[in-house]
């Protein structure tokens, strides 16, 4: 637990899981081309040691001898050759499934791995491949893009990794989006760890990009192209000053909404794809999504140097259905992680106090389509309806919301508060309406920056984050 002078606030606890567990204690042997699937609530606890052999964790190997701690946590344990794990705690379920679908994810890697040797062969003139992972909820994206980034690290590449769903956060809060290059391993127990900007990380490069969506769901309208593309923009331009990740190109995750297909369009696909040239557009667990976006991508007149290769693969049977409840608990944790930090990494978050007349706040407003629809790059009709309404603090408006801090004053126009990247998000922990002043927590310590400040609906209000 984690003690704040001034506001005697303390990271919670997890709700206890309501799944009976069972209790584990063995030594497993897995054999070639076979994983060890488990899930483990966030009230409870997995240990797994690797005694012999080689295995690995969504493409991330696992060091010998060493206990890794899962909470919260679905997933598998792979091994190519065969090994022999320790297992302890308990979990909801776990089982050994022989059938996998690691082939082709690493038939993929290589030939992901041809086109970056293409581009160091051009002297980075070409860029490696611009991947986009689209498929329904829960069909493996976010595993499958975790698996091919620790492929490619583990090649020597530098790939980026660019997360535009807003239901997770890649190194952030869930409704952001987010862009960083990798370069060591993938940590086994963060995953994509969430705190960077608040503390140290054990993985990204530099810091990640980071942009504000604040809504569930991109097919809900409003900013999301425009983000797109604004964040096209800002990674071409990081590759540019970066030859090692320009060679490894890029790997985009995205959200299941996308791949819905409303009247048979994927407009939002086409929009990513577009803006992001991308070239290789990977399709998970769906026949129909797949068979759609070749007939769109084939008979687009392309240029063959902008042509895009449609590859389907199939949905992992470990992929699991996660309940609402799962995925709550999974972004109050990821946000609780963002300003208190996980296991020894713990981070001291500092409490300010700030007058209603220092924040500088913008919501998002609800209904506004036009601003999708119409959306052209480029585009910055200051005619155009509308994109935020200034938000009076109250107890109601901000009370346990994240705020996200813009690189945008507040007098900017709206599409540059649209487009201005994050420094980093704080959370309202009280409002004081008699004394017009509000407790804030922030991981940064200093003044309450007075730039122009965005809330929307997404996340939800997080009420149990201090008390
Ligand atoms: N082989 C596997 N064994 C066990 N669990 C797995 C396996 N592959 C994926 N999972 C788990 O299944 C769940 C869904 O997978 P994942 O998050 O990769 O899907 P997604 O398509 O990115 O979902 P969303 O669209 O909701 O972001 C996750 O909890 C993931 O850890």
């Amino acid at each position: 637990m984690i003690s704040l002078p001034g506001l005697n606030l303390a990271s919670q606890p997890v709700e206890p899981s309501t799944v009976p567990a069972t209790t584990v204690q063995r030594t497993q042997d897995l054999a070639a081309n076979t994983e060890y699937r488990f899930e483990v609530s966030f009230s409870r606890t997995l240990t797994v040691k690797l005694q012999s052999g080689t295995a690995e964790f969504f493409g991330t190997e696992l060091a010998p001898s060493t206990t890794y701690t899962f909470q919260g946590t679905k997933g598998a344990i792979f091994t190519w050759h065969g090994c022999k794990l320790e297992i302890g705690g308990e979990v909801e379920s776990d089982y050994v499934a022989e059938e996998t679908p690691m082939m082709s994810c690493a038939n993929l890697h290589f030939a992901l791995e041809s086109l970056r040797d293409r581009s160091v062969s051009s002297g980075s003139v070409e860029m490696g491949p611009r991947v986009l992972v689209v498929g329904p909820e829960n069909s493996g994206k976010t595993s499958l893009v975790k698996t091919l980034t620790s492929y490619a690290v583990k090649s020597g590449r530098q790939p980026m990794v660019i997360n535009l769903d807003p239901r997770q956060g890649m190194l952030s809060v869930p409704g952001s989006f987010s862009a960083a290059a990798y370069s060591s391993i993938v940590d086994i127990e963060e995953g994509w760890g969430s705190s960077p900007i608040s503390g140290p990380s054990p993985i990204p490069v530099k810091m990640p990009l980071v942009y504000h969506y604040g809504l569930k769901d991109p097919e809900e309208g409003k900013v999301f192209k425009p983000l797109v593309t604004r964040m096209a923009l800002a990674v071409t331009s990081r590759l540019e000053e970066d030859h090692a990740s320009k060679q490894a190109g890029f790997i985009i995750d995205s959200s299941g909404a996308i791949s819905q297909g409303k009247n048979g369009a994927y407009e939002n696909i086409e929009h990513i794809v577009s803006e992001f040239s991308v070239n290789v557009l990977i399709t998970l667990g769906s026949e129909r999504l797949y068979s759609d976006l070749t007939r769109k991508f084939s008979s687009q007149n392309r240029d063959p140097s902008e042509s895009v290769s449609v590859i389907r693969l199939d949905k992992s049977g470990g992929c699991v259905d996660r309940s609402e409840e799962y995925m709550r608990s999974l972004r109050h944790a990821q946000i609780r992680e963002y300003f208190f930090g996980k296991g020894d990494e713990t981070l001291a978050p500092s409490s300010q106090t700030a007058d209603f007349a220092d924040l500088n706040l913008f919501n998002i407003l609800p209904g506004n389509d036009n601003h999708n629809a119409e959306y052209r790059p480029g585009d910055y009709d200051v005619s155009m309806a509308p994109i935020y309404e200034k938000v009076t603090p109250s107890v109601v408006a901000i009370q346990n919301k994240l705020l996200a801090v813009t690189m945008a004053s507040p007098s900017d126009r709206q599409e540059v508060i649209r487009d201005a990247s994050v420094r980093g998000y704080i959370y309202v922990a009280d409002v004081d309406e008699v004394k017009k002043k509000v407790k804030l927590l922030s991981p940064q310590p200093g003044q309450t920056p007075g730039n122009a400040m965005v809330l929307g609906s997404w996340p939800e209000d997080v009420p149990g984050l201090v008390s």
